[in-house]
């Protein structure tokens, strides 16, 4: 299959290399390496990998049977603009559907009259990080949810997705409850807090050991409010815990704390970040939480610790995560429409 991924930090380039060990034709469509890259990969699987550059955004589209979106947030409202209307029949792919975007590129083809599949996944197919230039892959998960929509067949895209990256996925009958399903925004919310001034000092440390029993306390805590919001319009998610069994097979079942220990122990390497600047700030809470706490505040479920929380990093960090988020109004808006009368 010809696959664009675009967005080449770690995840985009390991899914680049994972589907050309699968025999795929793959580009590489990223301002950061507009004419592709040789990427090395150590850790979960090694080896050095040529990932040619997709030319325009166009010809990314134009040649493609599937573009997969491995962007972060900030980058997405840009980039889906820009490809509603020359989307022509594709399958787009939301890997890590944190910002409800798939939502916002449903709005946008209607609006273009264009076409295309849409499938969300809950989370990517790998985690991987990058090192000295280097491509560190830490797990390449056994599960992970999935929905379409634009449309597209469920069993078509639940297809798709396995002859890509093989049989893991399990469907789900919403984007929008693959939306509250990634566990990412929150569980770095509470990892950011508390580890703010390391992050401030650029210090080295390790994300999962420093998933202490505080840290995982209010990871638990931030979760009960997830769960409630999602059980408001009748979706079970998966919560925080089967998230760590999921994503780590053989680990034992604990605290979040416990759990986190076990997967710095099996595998130290996994580094917290050491700029205020990262995504787990700069994506997670205005693309990830922002727009869930607008949704309780609309369908009555309040998130007071939501609230708290980004309200405490929002005065150490003096921004207004709300402001940055310029797919939030057409989103929410979408997903009152979704969701029906269980937000009226
Ligand atoms: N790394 C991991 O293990 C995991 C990552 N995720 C999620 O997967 C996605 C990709 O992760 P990862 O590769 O680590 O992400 P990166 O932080 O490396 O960003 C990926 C790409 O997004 C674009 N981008 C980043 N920051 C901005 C910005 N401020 N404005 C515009 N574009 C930007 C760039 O695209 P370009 O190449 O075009 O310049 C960049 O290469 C993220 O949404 C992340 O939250 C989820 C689970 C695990
Ligand atoms: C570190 C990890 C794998 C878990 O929080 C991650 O999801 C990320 O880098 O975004």
């Amino acid at each position: 299959m010809k696959i664009t991924v675009i967005g080449g930090g770690p995840v985009g380039l390991t899914y680049c290399a994972l589907l050309q060990q699968g025999g795929h034709s793959v580009r590489l469509w990223s301002q950061t390496h507009p004419d592709g890259l040789n990427q090395r990969f150590d850790g979960t699987f090694s080896g050095d990998h040529v990932i040619p550059g997709a030319g325009s955004l166009e010809d990314a589209v134009k040649d493609a049977d599937v573009v997969l979106l491995a962007r972060c947030a900030q980058g997405m409202q840009d980039v889906l603009d820009r490809l509603a209307p020359i989307l022509d029949g594709q399958t787009v792919i939301f890997s890590a559907e944190l910002s409800f975007g798939s939502i916002y590129l449903a709005h946008a083809l209607m609006r273009s009259q264009a076409r295309a599949g849409i499938v969300s996944w809950s989370t990517t197919v790998a985690t991987a990080q990058r090192r000295d230039g280097v491509v560190r892959v830490g797990t390449v998960r056994d599960v992970i949810d999935m929905a379409v929509s634009g449309g597209m067949d469920a069993q078509d895209g639940l297809r798709l997705c396995q002859e890509l990256f093989g049989d893991r996925f399990r469907l789900k009958s919403s984007p929008a409850l693959i939306g509250m399903s990634n566990l990412n925004p929150p569980i770095h919310l509470a990892n950011s807090l508390a580890n703010l001034t390391r992050i401030e000092r650029a210090e080295d440390w390790e994300n999962y050991q420093c998933i202490t029993p505080v840290v995982g306390r209010m990871i638990e805590a931030l979760d009960t409010e997830r769960l409630a919001l999602a059980g408001r319009f009748g979706f079970e998610v998966r919560d925080v815990f089967d998230h760590y069994m999921m994503t780590f097979p053989g680990i034992r079942r604990g605290s979040v704390s416990e759990m986190a220990q076990q997967v710095y122990e099996r595998a130290p390497g996994t580094m917290g970040p050491r700029s205020l600047e990262t995504r787990y700030i700069t994506e997670d809470v205005p693309f990830g939480l922002i727009p869930l706490c607008e949704l309780g505040r609309r369908s009555g479920v309040p998130m007071p610790l939501h609230e708290a929380a980004i309200g405490t990093l929002s005065t150490y960090l003096g921004r207004d995560f709300r402001a940055q988020n310029g797919m939030l109004e057409t989103v929410v808006a979408e997903l009152q429409d979704l969701l029906g009368a269980a937000t009226s």
